[in-house]
C-alpha cells in the first residue's frame, strides 16, 4: 500500500503534486491543523504529516499517531513540534532550513523601515484623508548600528542587506566564530555590548529554553534610549508586557513585530500602541518562499517514505538518496551486531563503542551508530528505531562513542561493537559480503564466518570432544533442523563458541536441555529481523 501523508496546514499546491508524482497517497486538509480534536482523530491513518506553524505536533497528538514515520515542517522553526516526544516514538522530524530564509530576512528589513518611518501609521492616516505630514517624523538608517541577535542563516542575510544599507552591524551569537563574523562583515559582540550599542535590534534565534525571554525588563535597561526592536523570529523571545512598559516610558521608540507570545494573536496589549508595527506571522509568506518550502518538504518526506533517504532531519543523521542503497546493508549489519549483543546481555549497559574499520570508516557512520544502538536497545525496547534509540540510550546514561580507523585485517572493512555492561564487556564484529548479506566475523575475539539467519542458537562452551554431537542430537530430538553450523575457539581446549542457523525458533525448553550438557556454559536462542 502506498504511504499516506496528511498536509494539515496551508501549503502550496506544489507539495500535493510532488507527493502524487512520487506515488504517495496525499490528503490535503489545510485547516485541520487548527482543529486539535479532529487532527487527533485522524492522525493514526497517516505515515507522514506535513505542516507549517499552525499545526501543533504535541506529545498528545504524537501519542495518537500510531503509524507516523515522519513530520515535515515546510519552513524553519520546529518549536511547534515536540521533538523529544517524536524521537521517542521513532518519528523523524524534518524542516526546510533555507527555503524561506531570504524572504524572512527581507521581511525583517521591511519591518525595520516600517518602524523607522512609521509607514503603516502614515499609510492609515493618509487613507483617512488626514494629511498629517508633521506627525510622522522618522529616523535615517544610514550610519546607524543594527544589533543582530542570532547570526545564523536569516541573521546573516539580514546583515548583508543592512551592510548594503550602510548600517554598522554588530551581532551576538554564541556559535558565531570570529572568522565567520569577518566573512559576513559583522562585529561579533557580547549581548550586553549589543544592547549598549544598537539603534535597532533584530532577533533571529530559534525559540529554545535558552532564548526564551532574552529581551525582558532588565535587557531594556541596558539598551540605548530610543532603540527600535524588530522581531521576525518567534514570540516568546521578548517579554511582551515588559515591551509595553518600555514603549510607554519612551525607552523603546518603536517595535516591529511579526510574531507573538500567543498565536494566532487576536488580542494583545501591544495592539493599538502608536509606535508598534505588527504583521500576522508573515515572515515566510512570499510566493517564492512558499513554493520553495512546499516542494522541498514534499521531496524530502516522499524520499524518506519511499527509500529511507534522510535530508534535513532534526533528530536523525542525514542519509542521501545516493548513499541510501549502499548504506542499507551496512545499516542492517550494524543493527544485527547491536541486536546480537542486546539479546545476549541481561545486565545494564553502560558504554557502547562502535569501531569502523577500513572502508566502513568512510561511510555515514552517524547513521550506522544510530542503527547499531537501535539494534542493541530493541530486545528491551521493541519500539526503538534509528531515530529514538540514541535518545533512549542517552536518557539511560549509556555512553556512546565511535572510532574510525584504517583497515586492520583481511576485510576491506568491518564494524565492531564493544558493549560494556555491568557483568562483562562483549564484542562482536561483522561485515557485508559482495552478495549484500551481513555476516558475523568475530564474537568474543573468536573468528567465525556466520551468515545471519532469522533464528539462531548461540552457545558459549568448553572446547571438549562430544560437544557437537550432543548439540546436534538435542536439537534433532526436538525437531530443530540446523541449516548452518559455525564453531570457533580461542585455542584448543579453551573458550569456544557455536553459532547455529536453524530453521525455526528454538523454545526455552530446548535451550534448557542444551544448557544441561556439561560442556555448555550458556545457550541462547536468538532471532534477527532479516527481511526488513
Ligand atoms: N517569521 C517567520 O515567518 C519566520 C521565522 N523564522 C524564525 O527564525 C529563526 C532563525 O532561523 P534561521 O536563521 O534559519 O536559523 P539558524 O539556525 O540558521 O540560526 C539561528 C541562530 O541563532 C543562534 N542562537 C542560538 N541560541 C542563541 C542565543 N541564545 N543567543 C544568540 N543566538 C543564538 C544560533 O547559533 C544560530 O546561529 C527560526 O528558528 C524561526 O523561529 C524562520 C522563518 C520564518
Ligand atoms: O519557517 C518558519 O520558522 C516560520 O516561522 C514560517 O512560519 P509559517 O510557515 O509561515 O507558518
Amino acid at each position: 500500500m502506498a504511504p499516506r501523508v496528511l498536509i494539515s496546514d496551508k501549503l502550496s499546491d506544489a507539495a500535493v503534486q510532488i507527493f502524487k508524482d512520487k506515488g504517495i497517497d496525499v490528503d490535503f486538509q489545510p485547516d485541520v491543523g487548527k482543529d486539535k480534536e479532529k487532527l487527533a482523530e485522524i492522525i493514526g491513518d497517516y505515515d507522514g504529516l506535513a505542516i507549517r506553524s499552525a499545526t501543533k505536533a504535541t506529545e498528545k497528538l504524537i501519542e495518537k499517531a500510531t503509524n507516523l514515520k515522519v513530520i515535515g515542517r515546510a519552513g524553519i522553526g520546529v518549536d511547534n513540534v515536540d521533538i523529544p516526544a517524536a524521537s521517542r516514538k521513532g518519528i523523524i522530524v524534518m524542516n526546510t532550513p533555507f527555503g524561506n530564509s531570504i524572504t524572512t530576512a527581507e521581511h525583517a528589513i521591511a519591518m525595520m523601515f516600517a518602524v523607522a518611518r512609521q509607514i503603516p501609521q502614515a499609510n492609515e492616516s493618509t487613507h483617512a484623508g488626514k494629511w498629517e505630514k508633521s506627525k510622522f517624523m522618522g529616523v535615517e538608517i544610514t550610519g546607524k548600528t543594527l544589533g543582530i541577535i542570532g547570526a545564523g542563516n536569516i541573521g546573516s542575510i539580514v546583515a548583508s542587506r543592512a551592510i548594503g544599507l550602510k548600517m554598522n552591524v554588530v551581532a551576538f551569537d554564541p556559535f558565531l566564530t570570529e572568522e565567520r563574523a569577518t566573512q559576513i562583515g559583522v562585529k561579533k559582540v557580547e549581548l550586553d555590548e549589543l544592547f549598549a550599542r544598537a539603534d535597532f535590534i533584530t532577533l533571529h534565534t530559534p525559540l529554545t529554553d535558552k532564548t526564551r525571554n532574552i529581551i525582558d525588563a532588565e535587557a531594556f535597561t541596558k539598551m540605548k534610549d530610543g532603540v527600535r526592536i524588530i522581531n521576525c523570529a518567534r514570540g516568546g523571545l521578548i517579554v511582551e508586557s515588559d515591551l509595553v512598559e518600555a514603549l510607554k516610558s519612551g525607552k523603546v521608540a518603536g517595535a516591529a513585530l511579526d510574531v507573538f507570545e500567543e498565536e494566532p494573536a487576536k488580542e494583545n496589549a501591544l495592539f493599538g500602541m502608536d509606535n508598534v508595527v505588527c504583521t500576522p506571522h508573515l515572515g515566510a509568506s512570499t510566493s517564492e518562499a512558499q513554493e520553495n518550502v512546499a516542494l522541498q518538504v514534499a521531496e524530502q518526506m516522499a524520499d524518506y517514505l519511499n527509500s529511507g533517504a534522510v535530508t534535513n532531519a532534526i533528530n536523525m543523521p542525514s542519509i542521501s538518496a545516493e548513499e541510501a542503497p549502499v548504506l542499507k546493508p551496512f545499516v542492517k549489519l550494524a543493527e544485527m551486531l547491536g541486536s546480537f549483543v542486546g539479546q545476549v546481555t541481561d545486565a545494564p549497559i553502560h558504554e557502547v563503542e562502535i569501531i569502523f574499520d577500513g572502508s566502513t570508516a568512510g561511510m555515514n557512520t552517524r547513521a550506522l551508530v544510530s542503527a547499531a544502538v537501535s539494534g542493541l536497545m530493541r530486545p528491551q525496547m521493541p519500539e526503538a528505531n534509528m531515530v529514538s534509540a540514541p535518545l533512549l540510550a542517552k536518557e539511560r546514561g549509556v555512553i556512546i562513542s565511535e572510532v574510525r580507523r584504517d583497515k586492520t585485517g583481511i576485510f576491506d572493512g568491518y564494524i565492531m561493537l564493544r558493549v560494556k555492561a555491568s557483568d562483562t564487556t562483549r564484542t562482536v564484529a561483522g561485515t557485508v559480503f559482495s552478495d549484500g548479506k551481513p555476516r558475523f566475523i568475530q564474537i568474543k575475539g573468536i573468528n567465525i564466518d556466520a551468515e545471519i539467519g532469522q533464528n539462531m542458537v548461540y552457545t558459549t562452551n568448553i572446547d571438549k570432544p562430544g560437544f557437537i554431537g550432543a548439540l546436534g542430537t538435542t536439537l534433532g530430538e526436538n525437531g530443530v533442523n540446523i541449516a548452518n553450523f559455525q564453531l570457533g575457539r580461542k585455542a584448543a581446549g579453551s573458550d569456544a563458541i557455536a553459532l547455529l542457523y536453524v530453521d525455526e525458533p528454538v523454545s526455552d525448553a530446548v535451550i534448557e536441555k542444551l544448557t544441561a550438557h556439561p560442556q555448555v556454559i550458556r545457550a541462547r536462542a536468538l532471532s534477527f529481523d532479516v527481511e526488513a
